[in-house]
């Protein structure tokens, strides 16, 4: 049987508490993210995608439930306490990256992630060959702007060192907030398929927003429809190899 690497039971997040606006964004989560899931997240806007993706990683509390990371109640953990086992990449190529600091010194500090950093020159020149090899991996010429500020970079790249960065070292979960949104469509596609590349390749866990319904199918073993703040659908590899766009869509309505 799989692990289960993180549990949400009855999750409720509600903002703007004990005023006229008071709303209930998630209205009781319960989800169970097995070792090696690879989820799509598919939902209209407001749905509660993000507010999912803020509750996991701390951004935001569940003001009702509980959230367990390998058994343990991290309910209460702060944003900084799970980065130890937790990454997320955005959809704004800005987010990730260190703007001054060059590639090569943004992959070393991600490879401390949830520990204090600092950057050791040294430890610099001896990861030189192995942080090359891997932005080759992205296919997008990132390999030759080693010593290149980050903020010098397109976007694909950008984004592409973002992505390489939440890997570098292993997250028990990979949050990817629409992360090719925000790309053309050949820079998109790009960084999808090294993206499904090392999830597969490395069985990381990692839940994936998308607003592409072809993109949800396509990729992961499981995907996830959000409604209104609940979870109106949640397939495994089985029912989403059978389910054509037309019919996920079907989902979407009322
Ligand atoms: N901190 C907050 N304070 C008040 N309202 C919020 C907050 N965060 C989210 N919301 C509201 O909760 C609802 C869900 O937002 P969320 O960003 O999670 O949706 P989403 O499914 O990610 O949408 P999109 O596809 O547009 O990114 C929206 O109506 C949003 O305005």
């Amino acid at each position: 049987m799989s692990k289960a690497i993180l549990e949400l039971r009855n999750v409720k997040t509600i903002v703007n508490k004990g005023t006229s606006n008071e709303t209930t964004i998630l209205k009781g989560i319960n989800l169970t993210i097995n070792e090696g899931d690879f989820i799509t997240i598919v939902g209209t806007n407001g749905a509660g995608k993000s507010t999912l993706f803020n509750v996991i990683g701390g951004n935001l509390p569940a003001d009702e439930g509980t959230i367990l990371h390998n058994g343990k109640d991290i309910t209460h953990e702060s944003e900084e306490d799970r980065t130890s086992f937790l990454a997320r990449v955005f959809q704004d190529p800005k987010l990730g990256t260190a703007p001054r600091m060059t590639v090569a010194e943004n992959m070393l500090l991600a490879t401390k992630r949830g520990e204090k950093r600092h950057l050791v020159m040294r430890k610099l020149k001896q990861n030189m060959a192995r942080f090359t090899k891997l932005a080759a991996t992205m296919n997008n010429g990132l390999e030759d702007r080693m010593t290149t500020a980050t903020g010098a970079l397109s976007g694909g790249q950008r984004q592409a060192l973002s992505f390489l960065m939440a890997t570098l070292k292993r997250p028990d979960i990979l949050l990817l907030d629409e992360h090719t949104a925000a790309l053309d469509p050949h820079t998109s596609l790009n960084l999808l398929h090294a993206t499904n590349e090392r999830i597969t390749k490395d069985h990381l866990t990692a839940l994936m927003i998308t607003h592409h319904l072809e993109d949800a199918l396509t990729y992961g073993n499981r995907l996830i429809v959000l409604k209104d703040g609940q979870i109106k659908a949640d397939l495994n590899a089985a029912e989403k190899e059978k389910l054509t766009t037309d019919q996920l869509y079907t989902y979407f309505e009322d």
